[in-house]
């Protein structure tokens, strides 16, 4: 092999394709495909991936620049990776580079540093002072000892230059001039890895028994330190640290000792633990309920054979659903192949993790984002490495280095926030099938209210998606029944006098819960209903001046604030249209819930789970365990509460707006809102104590209301699915949002005409374009160009198109042709157009 095919770290379009470099003789054993190289890109020196390995005929390639070197031991990335971060490039209309960064830890993500050295003559180690400095007799001082220093070092950064010798800007140029000293570029990754000093014997153990005996009385605690070593024989290399530290000894002993060669001190490479230290209760495998064991039968089947297979798991809250991935985990691990898990970001619980710690111990690896980069780097180099058999995480993890994945679990699959919103906008559900699908591994796909994409799937063959299998467990595991729901219309609420945001239904139900010692989850479902500031005089809501949108009210610092670009103001005293002083903060935030029920029922213990009580690292877990040791009555929150917690005293669910969602511009606003309710709807009555949920609403005879309510996902789905052909979304279609920006509005509104014009004119052409109402089975059609719902962010106008298709087109293909042939054709460095393939929000 002598040519590597490269893509270059280089953030423009026409670098998206592979580049050409020679490997030089000393790097061939180096470089694998999936290798991260440093490679000269025009003037600068940048890091790539090595997609694949050619020979060529050198003589035939004149002018091709070799690659520079090699930044790791390991390849991070493998073949099968590659080709995965290939297909993503294709499926998301994303750049190669973004979907290869996308798959490896921030750490890695390096950057370009400049490095000093002697010059190339000068480098000589026999070179004498007459030859480094040839045009000076007496070089001065200072040049001599930066000479010295860089000698020293072999290689120094320009900031360990400029730190060592501030003053010396001048003489460093005058040098590099001079071709005393040379300057190159190398990459350096954004952490490095974490060392442990330790100390161990140098000499036989006999040896220094022997020693021992004729030691130096002066020296009596280096004699104490080696006897001490002596005795932990077994135990060597010893952390430094804690010898130290157990001795009472200082460092310099431990020198003193090293000097004489009796000892060595020595580094070793620990992982940042971020569990380290924490007992997780061992878990064995439960005998399986005939649900579990008919529905594990499947999977087992498909393992077995190690072919590759998706099963669609629907089980209702409490079924069993976790015993079932730990017992295929298992099985999967018995083969010498690994699983991944992946869980939604906000379900990525202590009690989640707990129960696979359990299970499979230290060869867990967690990867989520409030992990640091060090610690989560440390997660991802365990799998790399082979210390990993199970990696359990968020959306990323679904690229977990693993070389033989025999398994990937996607739990609560339906979850929105499987998809990135940020480039490259993938969903993790999908790049699970596909890499899977490559790789032979099977897939579950786990949930109580599986997305409708899915389930259509698994029921009817589209040919828009997968087709999984269809598993259902339609009973609780431990034999209990689900809670029974009460929906309250807080129309007559209100209509009978009761202007509290608590109904009385709910008011007496958590009364009950305080007098027999019970405990409450209460969902305050904020999607659509932030706390915004209106005038009731005249109507003035206070909005961003960039965005568009109605300003946030922050209690904490009195200030609105804007969600999308940060802007901050004061919250007015008096309305700035009108100068009337009912100006009043509206919406309900859980600071308002808490406040009321601390006045409805004093001395109730109320934990608030929020953005605001868990930005601090550890504090998720810290709420959850409090509640858990049953510290408080209620657990207040979010969309946070409502997925996967298993506490046994919880027997009361309350929802204290659930319809706040159903009115946003968003087609799946009834599916989140029956995905939501049922979820948390779960919650209640796990254990033995049997469990009650009260739903208020103003809308409450929304079937998505009425399905979440009866726990009947099917119908609710018969009627989803109704609405959704006769209106052409998904799953009967695929979407593809196409976002246009640019800060002057007429620019933007010609362009995004253009792009719709010349969008529709390549698909008529083609004969797609059409009606989806027709029977052809390959159909394009095209909403817009309309202003988005966020018309306006960070000071950028924002126009849209929807296309939405189906069949075997390369519907994508053809969006991103002519997104790339308009901004060639204008070029407008300030046109910004971005593609969302399958979009889970269409902002
Ligand atoms: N075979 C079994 N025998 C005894 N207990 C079981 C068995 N399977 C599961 N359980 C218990 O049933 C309870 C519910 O199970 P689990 O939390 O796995 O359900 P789930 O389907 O993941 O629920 P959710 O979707 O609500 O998170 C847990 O307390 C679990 O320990
Ligand atoms: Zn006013
Ligand atoms: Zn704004």
């Amino acid at each position: 092999m002598d040519i590597a095919k490269v893509i270059v770290d280089v953030p423009v379009r026409s670098t998206d394709r592979p580049f050409d470099y020679l490997i030089p003789d000393d790097l061939k054993l180096w470089i694998e495909v999936g290798s991260r190289v440093a490679v000269p890109f025009g003037h600068r020196t940048v890091q790539g991936f090595v997609i694949s390995l050619e020979s060529g005929e050198i003589g035939t390639m004149p002018g091709l620049k070799p690659v520079q070197e090699v930044l790791d031991l390991l390849p991070p990335l493998s073949p099968e990776l590659i080709e995965l971060a290939e297909w993503m490039s294709r499926r998301y209309a994303c750049r190669r580079i973004s979907a290869l960064q996308a798959m490896l830890p921030t750490a890695l993500k390096g950057k370009a540093e400049r490095l000093i050295s002697l010059g190339s003559a000068e480098s000589d180690a026999a070179a004498t002072e007459d030859e480094l400095f040839p045009l000076f007799a007496e070089p001065d001082q200072e040049e001599r000892s930066i000479t010295e220093f860089v000698a020293k070092h072999g290689e120094v950064s320009m900031k360990q230059l400029t730190r060592t010798f501030p003053e010396a800007a001048e003489t460093v140029k005058f040098m590099l001039r001079r071709g005393v000293l040379t300057e190159s570029q190398s990459i350096k990754d954004k952490m490095g890895k974490k060392k442990l000093k330790t100390v161990e014997l140098a000499i036989s153990t006999e040896m220094a028994r022997g020693l021992l005996e004729s030691f130096p009385a002066r020296s009596a605690r280096q004699k104490e330190l080696l006897q001490f070593l002596i005795e932990m024989e077994a135990l060597l290399p010893l952390p430094l640290k804690e010898v130290l530290a157990v001795l009472q000894i200082s460092a310099g002993t431990v020198k003193g000792l090293e000097e004489k060669g009796y000892i060595e001190i020595g580094e070793i490479e620990v992982y940042r633990d971020p569990y380290r230290g924490r007992d997780f209760k061992p878990s064995v495998p439960l005998p399986l309920t005939p649900e579990q064991s008919h529905v594990y039968a499947a999977i087992a089947r498909t393992l077995e054979a190690q072919s590759h297979d998706v099963f669609l798991l629907h089980g209702v809250t409490g079924s069993g659903k976790t015993e079932i991935y730990l017992q295929s985990i298992q099985l999967c691990v018995d083969q010498g192949r690994q699983a991944v898990v992946l869980v939604p970001e906000i379900a990525l619980t202590p009690q989640m993790v707990e129960r696979f710690k359990g299970r499979f111990g230290s060869g867990v690896a967690v990867m989520h984002s409030r992990l640091s980069v060090g610690e989560r780097y440390d997660e991802w180099r365990k799998i790399r490495e082979g210390k990993a058999t199970v990696a359990v995480g968020a959306r990323s993890a679904v690229f977990a280095p693993f070389v033989n994945l025999g398994l990937i679990i996607v739990d609560e699959e339906h979850e929105s926030s499987y998809k990135q919103e940020e480039n490259p906008k993938y969903h993790a559900r999908d790049v699970a099938v596909r890499r899977a699908e490559q790789g032979g591994a099977a897939v579950i796909l786990g949930s109580a209210t599986p997305s409708l994409e899915s389930y259509h799937a698994a029921r009817v063959q589209t040919d828009i998606h997968f087709s999984p299998v269809l598993l259902e467990m339609p009973s609780r595991a431990l034999g209990n029944e689900l809670p029974a729901v009460q929906v309250v219309d807080m129309r007559d609420e209100l209509k009978e006098g009761n202007r509290s945001m608590f109904s009385r239904r709910l008011h007496a139900a958590l009364a009950e819960r305080l007098e027999r010692g019970e405990q409450t989850v209460l969902l305050l479902n904020r999607r659509g209903f932030s706390t915004f500031v209106m005038c009731r005089s005249c109507g003035y809501v206070a909005g961003c001046p960039d965005c568009d949108i109605s300003l946030t009210y922050h209690s904490r610092s009195d200030n609105l604030r804007c969600h999308y670009c940060g802007h901050a103001e004061p919250a007015p005293k008096v309305c700035p249209e009108c100068a009337s002083e009912h100006i009043r903060f509206f919406g309900t935030g859980t600071q308002r819930v808490e406040e009321e029920l601390g006045k409805l029922f004093p001395g109730m213990r109320v934990i608030r789970m929020d953005v605001d009580t868990t930005t601090e690292k550890g504090s998720h877990e810290k709420l959850l365990n409090q509640f858990r040791d049953k510290k408080a009555d209620v657990l207040l929150g979010t969309q946070m509460v409502a997925k996967g917690l298993d506490f046994p005293d919880v027997t009361l669910v309350g929802v204290i707006t659930a319809d706040s969602a159903l009115n946003l511009p968003d087609f799946r606003a009834a599916e989140k809102t029956f995905q939501l309710l049922t979820q948390v709807a779960g919650r209640a009555g796990r254990h033995q104590l049997p469990g009650e949920v009260v739903i208020q609403s103003y809308t409450p005879e929304h079937y998505s209301i009425i399905h979440a309510s009866g726990h009947d996902f099917h119908s609710f789905v018969r009627e989803e699915l109704k609405h959704r052909k006769s209106l052409h979304y998904p799953p009967y279609c695929r979407l593809i949002l196409v976002t246009l920006s640019h800060e002057q509005l007429p620019v933007l509104l010609r362009l995004a005409e253009n792009y719709a014009l010349n969008l529709q004119g390549k698909a008529r052409q083609l004969r797609w374009y059409g009606s989806l109402d027709k029977l052809s089975a390959d159909a394009l059609d095209m909403l817009g160009p309309v202003a988005s719902p966020m018309p306006r962010l960070k000071g950028r106008y924002r126009f849209q198109c929807i296309i939405k298709w189906r069949g075997t087109i390369d519907a994508i293909g053809l969006a991103r042709t002519v997104a790339e042939e308009l901004e060639d054709s204008v070029r407008d460095k300030d046109l910004q157009i971005s593609l969302d393939v399958d979009p889970q929000m269409l902002m």
